[in-house]
């Protein structure tokens, strides 16, 4: 019997879209038609492949307001916000169309006259992509873009939440002339499908982002059959704001880092701690900044915050907010919901809470809605300790105009990607990551093309 996901719009509930799932055997099919494709594909000419990628980026861009109309539909977040994703989104592809063309080998001296060692870059082979809901667009892309770059074959299974905008994107794949069988999308059960991909024999290489737990299963079973993983799993972002930090500045930029997308970013801030001497001026500029966000449906144009993803979502933030509040955490704004379990929507009113406390839930868990949480310190130290004592390392942000601080800063916090005086660091040029148990492996810059190459020592004896 054929089985459809129900798309729902969360800002609404709204049945958007019913959309076929694929049987294990449609999955098992795609996968063999990767695999069938890859001596092709990897053989295309590098200049070729990069045409088409920059076909796939145009035809995009030509879709933009269909696109992020989808995206805002099935993922909630406001209209600004995946029209900018929707850009977010091709400058991967944009940024990998160039690198396909700069996937340099090198040689080596040998240690006689008779041989010469050459080293050669080669596709990893098929590439299988599980996807989250928050970025649909972009976190596709962004695994896509550097995989057909390098010469491998793809297929990407998208979050049950918001599978339209990834259907849609590889529909413009195959209509720029990426072959059909070279990047494929199936949809179904995260956990059916992840079982498929990681036993299958002909997928090189699992690429993941979404949550740890996840992340930590598909590391596991994709040992069985040894392919090479990359992951982008959950973060616990710091945001450091020092004695000399720029308190305006400094609160913009953590409203920018932690609202986007309603708080639902691996990269966003999630423990805002600020020196003990500034805080009443951080925290009420914040507070009163915060409350005059929009909260509502995205695709009204002036709505700030848009709903959270579904009900488990909210149950999260609400049981974070309630832990705090017991334990004696301030509110200072939100904490105010409009809710219809029944209808299917939830949205967080923009919640900002002071004296908050390291055995606080909030201060231990990844968050992923509206709120922000705001810590004191007195020394430096001790802000850098709380900062890194979580199992996280993803984002970490600081606030200072003083370089010996912010050097330091740099110097101890253990995350892959540091903002100093910056609320929102991600970039296609750039390496995109986490340390701990945030990740393995880089996705954006020269670094995120590499784990979808293999490298090929070859010896020539006898000369
Ligand atoms: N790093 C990030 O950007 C993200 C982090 N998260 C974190 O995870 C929390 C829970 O969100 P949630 O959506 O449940 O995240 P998940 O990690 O469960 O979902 C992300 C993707 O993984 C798939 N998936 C789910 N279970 C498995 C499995 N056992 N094997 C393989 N793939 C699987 C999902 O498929 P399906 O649609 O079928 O469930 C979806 O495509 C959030 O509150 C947040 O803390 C969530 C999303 C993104
Ligand atoms: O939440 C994520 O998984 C990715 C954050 C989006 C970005 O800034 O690249």
């Amino acid at each position: 019997m054929t089985e459809y996901i129900s798309v729902k719009n969360p800002a609404t509930g709204e049945l958007i879209e019913e959309v076929k799932t694929n049987t294990n055997e449609e999955v098992e099919q795609a996968i063999l038609r990767s695999h069938e494709s890859f001596k092709a594909w990897s053989s295309v000419n590098a200049h070729e492949r990069s045409r088409l990628l920059q076909s796939w980026s145009r035809l995009i861009q030509e879709n933009k307001e269909e696109i992020a109309k989808v995206m805002t539909l099935e993922s909630g977040k406001p209209i600004k916000e995946s029209l900018g994703e929707v850009d977010y989104a091709t400058s991967y592809i944009d940024w990998y169309a160039e690198e396909a063309k700069r996937l340099y080998g090198r040689t080596i001296p040998a240690n006689t006259e008779t041989k010469r060692i050459i080293i050669t870059r080669q596709a990893v082979g098929p590439v299988a992509a599980i996807t989250p809901w928050n970025f649909p667009a972009a976190m596709m892309t962004r695994k896509a873009a550097p995989a057909l770059a390098a010469g491998c074959t793809f297929v990407v299974k998208p979050a049950a939440e918001t599978p339209l905008t990834t259907i849609k994107l590889i529909e413009l794949a195959h209509k720029a002339g990426i072959p059909e069988n070279v990047v494929q999308c199936v949809n179904g059960s995260g956990k059916t499908i992840g079982d498929i991909f990681t036993s299958s024999p002909y997928i090189r290489k699992i690429t993941f982002t979404g949550s740890t737990p996840v992340g930590k299963s598909l590391i596991t079973k994709s040992a069985n059959t040894v392919q090479h993983v990359s992951m982008e799993l959950g973060g616990h972002a710091p945001v450091i704001v020092a004695a000399d930090a720029d308190i305006d500045f400094a609160v913009t930029q953590t409203i920018a880092s932690k609202f986007r997308n309603a708080g639902q970013t691996c990269i966003c801030a999630n423990r805002v701690l600020v020196h003990e001497s500034v805080v009443d001026e951080f925290s009420q500029k914040l507070a009163s900044a915060v409350s005059r966000l929009k909260v509502g449906n995205g695709l009204h144009e002036d709505i700030d915050v848009g709903p959270v993803i579904n009900k488990n979502g909210f149950n999260k933030v609400v049981s974070q907010l309630e832990d705090a509040v017991n334990k004696g955490a301030e509110v200072l704004a939100g904490n105010e919901f409009d809710a219809n379990q029944e209808k299917g929507y939830f949205f967080i009113h923009p919640t900002v809470l002071k004296d908050v406390k390291e055995d606080m839930n909030i201060m231990q868990e990844e968050t992923f809605g509206p709120v922000i949480p705001i810590t004191t310190f007195t020394e430096l130290d001790e802000a850098i300790k709380i900062a890194n004592s979580t199992p996280f390392g993803l984002a970490s942000y600081f606030f200072t105009n003083d370089y010996r601080t912010g050097v330091y800063l740099n110097e101890n916090l253990d995350f892959g990607i540091v903002g100093w005086n910056d609320g929102a660091p991600s970039a296609a040029h750039a390496p995109f990551g986490g340390m701990k148990e945030s990740g393995i492996g880089r996705e954006g810059g020269s670094e995120g093309i590499e784990p979808y190459l293999e490298t090929k020592y070859l010896s020539i004896g006898n000369l």
